[in-house]
């Protein structure tokens, strides 16, 4: 069996006195690339932000790379090599880009290291090195979604959570990602839990998938099981 980089077994989860997930399993192996579907609603973001410490779970138990870290606080997981990129935008508009890259390895002393990893982000995202002078606040729409990705890759991630990369990109956009992603896991080893709506597009990428319905998991199905389908509807 492929060694485990994340598992999650029993998770319940919510906010306030209100529950939003309901004993969920899940699990992401080294080098794995896993996508979560399900309608708005479904508990998709509050999953992410619980593996990640945004949302502190009310039980069950997270394991990441062999340790327990159920609770623990976002910083203390980019640490560990986790990193999660919310949907929505996070670039410093103020900063061109490449002080943005430059920032986003906060955590990273070796100017050699940092260097390595402005160069890969220039060869997942070329526009990001044709635009290397260019405030990211004058960027596109698409072309932020990109920077914020590479921003997070600059922290030298084991895992990324990834809430609905292709939101708001053209087709085209969301094929580049989805290469740049499915690159990443192959060359590297990188680990992604990806959250979606659009299963056409992010079935050419992914190893295996989990359909969230009302905070639950309801099925889970290796991609080329669910290539082989008519239609995911009904998997809704
Ligand atoms: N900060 C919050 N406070 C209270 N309730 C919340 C909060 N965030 C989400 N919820 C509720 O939790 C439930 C699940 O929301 P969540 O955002 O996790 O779903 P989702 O599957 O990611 O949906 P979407 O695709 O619309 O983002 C929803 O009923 C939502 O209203």
């Amino acid at each position: 069996m492929a060694t485990r980089l994340l598992e999650l077994d029993g998770l319940q989860a919510g906010y306030g006195r209100r529950p939003v997930l309901f004993d969920v399993g899940l699990t992401v192996a080294k080098g794995e690339i896993v996508a979560l579907f399900g309608h708005n609603g479904a508990g998709k973001t509050t999953m992410l932000n619980s593996i990640f410490g945004r949302v502190k779970p009310t039980s069950g138990t997270i394991t990441f790379d062999g340790q327990a870290i159920t609770g623990t606080k976002g910083i203390v997981n980019v640490k560990r090599g986790m990193t999660l990129i919310p949907a929505e935008h996070f670039t410093f508009q103020d900063l061109t880009v490449l002080d943005n890259l430059r920032l986003g390895a906060y955590n990273e002393s070796s100017r050699q290291v940092i260097d390595q990893r402005i160069q890969q982000s220039y060869e997942l995202f070329p526009i990001l090195e044709e635009r290397s002078k260019q405030l990211a606040g004058t960027m596109s729409g698409g072309q932020q979604r990109m920077l914020s990705i590479a921003i997070a890759l600059m922290t030298g991630p084991k895992l990324l959570l990834l809430d609905e990369p292709s939101l708001g990109l053209s087709p085209a956009l969301v094929q580049q990602m989805m290469d740049a992603i499915g690159r990443l896991a192959k060359e590297q080893g990188l680990s992604v839990l990806m959250v979606e709506q659009n299963v056409v597009q992010t079935l050419g990428v992914v190893d295996r998938a989990y359909f969230m319905r009302g905070g639950r998991i309801i099925l889970e199905e290796r991609a080329e099981e669910l290539r082989g389908r008519d239609s995911y509807w009904d998997l809704f």
